[in-house]
């Protein structure tokens, strides 16, 4: 991995998603499965993932032959996932509320899950069984009841055992064999066999999160959960085994992923990658780490800790790791991030796969703005108001001035027939 001084680097603007030939791939498909449906989705199953379907829903004889095939301390580990991503969700889980105004009004929000959602579940590179628990389990607490689940098939058109498995154990029933752009077009547009939904969640690589942002307006959208980031900010005390474990960790997701150092030590950045070398070898996935790291890897050099806070503030990274002596202390500093990991217990694959929030979280910056997948993304709140009498002979005038003001004399006349009355 190659070493730069911070004043020498600039983090990259965007996950390449603004690459005018995918934005161009990703608008025909969505408009040719919104002409073509079912027909569109077949064609792109076939010419992109290799499988001739002649149906996209998964079959209860799928599912079935899916527990046969995998072994029980997958379930084991699923299941006890499943647990912990629950019992965290269900603390974030908030009710509708109104108070009564001392004038006898009431003002409130009423809060519903939203009624039907979309997820996505990545298959292209790797199967992701972690990642339905991710998306379903949090819209199931929040009280979605119509959930429709799709997710890319093999070349023999079928979807990874371990995958349908874990929709079992999340509770999801209706699964479809569509990935990538053309599944997000389906769930935003509907098609014969797939009905339209109100918000499509959860990650994916480029085609998908691009996707996802062009549909938004049609459907709601979770976030940008693009190809997989980490920013780790070291200091001496680390293990430079640990941090480039880590940093490959995400390389490993995707050619497209990003794993980025940041440190003020000199001795820390050499070790790590001299480990890096060491650990990338080993690595299964050691083409798609090594592409990711050329492409989207750095060790920089800071001239402080200050320094390193104030990069990944503007990075914004999906994932953030502190491994410094005092990670507490430097919490406060940090403004953007999906994910914050404290201490070098905190592996990233942690909060993969076990820790309980949703591993689902915002990719290329957006951690500006947008939060990590949550009990929030499946709610919609409405605001409740029962004005009282008194209330309203209270606020009259005013009502009236601002209407008028604004030049809405059917607004002002509203309140005055309602205070003539009174008279
Ligand atoms: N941010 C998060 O919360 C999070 C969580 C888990 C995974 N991820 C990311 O999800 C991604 C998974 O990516 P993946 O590729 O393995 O699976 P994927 O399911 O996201 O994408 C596979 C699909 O991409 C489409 N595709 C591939 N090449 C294409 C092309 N040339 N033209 C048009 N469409 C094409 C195909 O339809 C294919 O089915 C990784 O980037 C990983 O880092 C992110
Ligand atoms: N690191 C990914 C989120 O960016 C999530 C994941 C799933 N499986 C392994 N990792
Ligand atoms: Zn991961």
């Amino acid at each position: 991995m190659k070493i730069v001084k911070a004043s020498e680097w600039k983090p990259r603007e965007s996950n390449k998603q603004d690459n005018r030939a995918i934005l161009s791939t990703v608008q025909s498909i969505i408009a040719q499965v919104r002409e073509k449906k079912d027909e569109a989705l077949f064609s792109y199953t076939k010419e992109l993932d290799g499988a001739i379907l002649d149906t996209l829903l998964v079959t209860e004889d799928e599912k079935t032959k899916a527990w046969q095939q995998v072994d029980t301390t997958f379930i084991e580990a699923l299941q006890k996932a499943a647990d912990r991503i629950r019992m965290f969700h269900e603390k974030e889980r908030r009710g509708s509320w109104w108070n009564m105004e001392n004038d006898g009004s009431i003002l409130g929000q009423i809060i519903r899950p939203l009624d039907r959602v979309g997820i996505y579940v990545p298959g292209g590179r790797a199967a992701y069984p972690s990642s339905v628990l991710m998306n379903a389990i949090p819209a199931i607490v929040a009280g979605v009841e119509d959930i429709v689940m799709v997710t890319p098939p093999d070349k023999n058109g079928s979807i990874p055992a371990t995958t349908l498995v874990a929709a079992k154990i999340a509770g999801i029933d209706q699964i479809y064999k569509v990935g990538g752009a053309q599944a997000i077009a389906a769930l935003a547009y509907g098609t014969e066999s797939i009905i339209q939904v109100d918000k499509i969640v959860g990650p994916g690589n480029q085609y998908v999160a691009l996707a996802k942002q062009l549909v938004y307006g049609q459907v709601d959208i979770d976030s940008i959960a693009g190809p997989s980031e980490v920013v780790v900010i070291a200091d001496n005390n680390a293990n430079p085994a640990y941090v480039a474990a880590d940093l490959l960790a995400q390389a490993e997701h995707d050619p497209d992923a990003a794993a980025i150092l940041l440190t003020s030590s000199k001795q820390l950045a050499e070790r790590v990658a001299g480990e890096v070398e060491k650990q990338l070898a080993n690595l299964e996935r050691v083409e798609i780490a090594t592409e990711s790291l050329e492409s989207n890897g750095a060790i920089v050099l800071t001239e402080g800790i200050k320094e390193a806070v104030e990069l990944s503030n503007q990075i914004a990274p999906e994932h953030l790791e502190l491994m410094v002596e005092n990670p507490w202390e430097l919490l406060g500093l940090i403004r953007h991030a999906g994910a914050v990991f404290l201490g070098s217990m905190s592996a990233e694959t942690v909060g993969d796969y076990m820790a309980g929030p949703s591993h689902v979280l915002p990719t290329s910056g957006t951690a500006r703005f947008s939060s990590a997948l949550s009990v929030d993304t499946f709610i919609k709140k409405t605001s409740l108001i029962s004005y009282s009498k008194t209330a309203l002979q209270q606020d009259a005038k005013h009502i009236i001035t601002l209407a008028e003001q604004e030049g809405l004399g059917a607004h002002a006349a509203s309140i005055r027939i309602r205070m003539e009355d009174e008279a």
